[in-house]
């Protein structure tokens, strides 16, 4: 059983956490998530100092709506357990394990999470987990990883590890990600948690950027890891729904609530069936539509 909810995460931002002016402005870009990073991003030298700062981004800066989340050091370092216990003291919203290569990985995560809420008086089972699958034996786990506890809301891919794990490297197409892209998809939902993309790092190849944000989200992701504030508006204009989409959606969901109304569950709306699978699909349009500022709360064009 999964953490299953209905937030929005096309963009999950990193931030390093050993950098105080991107701490502190991390929030002004508009990311769905923003993701703190104890790990790769900091030097050995740099640990302690990073927690540090990092805690007192968290309790004392207006992120406003978005998703906190740290990624925390690997389960195998001398800084897993300060990283967690000061992240769940500082309230994050979401613990992400790197280098994940076994559900039982993920409960040792949790445990120390739920010790951490006792000692901090936090109720057990708010602070939520996701995890990052960066190797072959990560992938191939995939599906128990996303299903090892009822705090997941998520898993990734990293491909950068990836690449490495698999004695390859990136390269524009992307078929050296096509099983793992997959597998990681496929793993989430059927745990019912959130799926998100690798991280692109050519921060000059805008073209392939919005190429690899057009492919993974036809095939399904939520969303992606980014890794510079300029992503963000490429990745949301990729997930914004078009004019005709919207008007599909707002078809199916008038047809349907009329349909209802008269005690039938399936309609057919010009000659094309709507049932339940339609209707949830123009649900989810019609939330993008709002988080792309294309129509309001109330389903009202705003003109631009
Ligand atoms: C890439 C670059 C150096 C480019 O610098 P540039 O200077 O050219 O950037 P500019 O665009 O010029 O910046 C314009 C303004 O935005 C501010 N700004 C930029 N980036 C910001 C940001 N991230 N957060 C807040 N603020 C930001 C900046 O301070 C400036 O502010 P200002 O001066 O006020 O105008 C920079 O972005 C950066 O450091 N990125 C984070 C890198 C990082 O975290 N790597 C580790 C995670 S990956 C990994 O570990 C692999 C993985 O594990 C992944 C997985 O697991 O998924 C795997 O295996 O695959
Ligand atoms: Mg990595």
């Amino acid at each position: 059983m999964a953490a299953a909810d209905e937030r929005l995460r096309r963009t999950m931002m990193f931030v390093p956490g050993n950098n105080p002016a991107m701490l502190k402005d991390a929030g002004i870009y508009g990311a769905d998530s923003i993701m703190f990073d104890l790990e790769d991003a900091v030097s050995l030298s740099e640990k302690d100092a990073a927690r540090i700062l990092v805690f007192n981004a968290l309790t004392t800066q207006d992120y406003g709506d978005a998703e906190l989340v740290v990624r925390v050091n690997g389960l195998d370092t001398p800084f897993f357990k300060n990283d967690v216990y000061a992240m769940v003291k500082a309230g994050v919203d979401v613990i992400r394990l790197p280098k994940t290569e076994s559900a039982e990985m993920m409960r040792q995560l949790e445990s120390v999470i739920e010790e951490a809420e006792k000692k901090f008086s936090i109720e057990v089972g708010t602070t939520h987990m996701m995890a990052a699958i960066e190797s072959a034996k990560g992938v191939l786990n995939a599906p128990e990883i996303a299903a090892a506890s009822d705090r997941m809301i998520g898993i990734a891919l990293s491909a950068e590890d990836y690449t490495t794990d698999m004695k390859t490297h990136r390269y524009p197409d992307g078929a050296e990600l096509e099983f793992a892209r997959n597998m990681v998809l496929h793993a989430a939902r059927a745990a019912g948690i959130a799926a998100f993309d690798t991280v692109f790092t050519n921060m000059n190849d805008t073209e392939g950027f919005i190429s690899e944000t057009q492919y993974i989200h036809q095939l399904g992701f939520d969303g992606k890891s980014l890794v510079n504030p300029r992503q963000i508006p490429l990745v949301n204009q990729v997930y914004a729904p078009s004019e005709s989409e919207i008007e599909k959606a707002e078809d199916v969901i008038n047809a349907i609530e009329e349909a209802k109304a008269k005690g039938s569950g399936v309609i057919s709306l010009n000659g094309q069936m709507v049932d339940r699978p339609v209707v949830l699909r123009a649900q989810r349009v019609m939330k993008l539509a709002k988080a792309s500022h294309l129509i309001d709360q109330e389903g009202n064009y705003i003109e631009k």
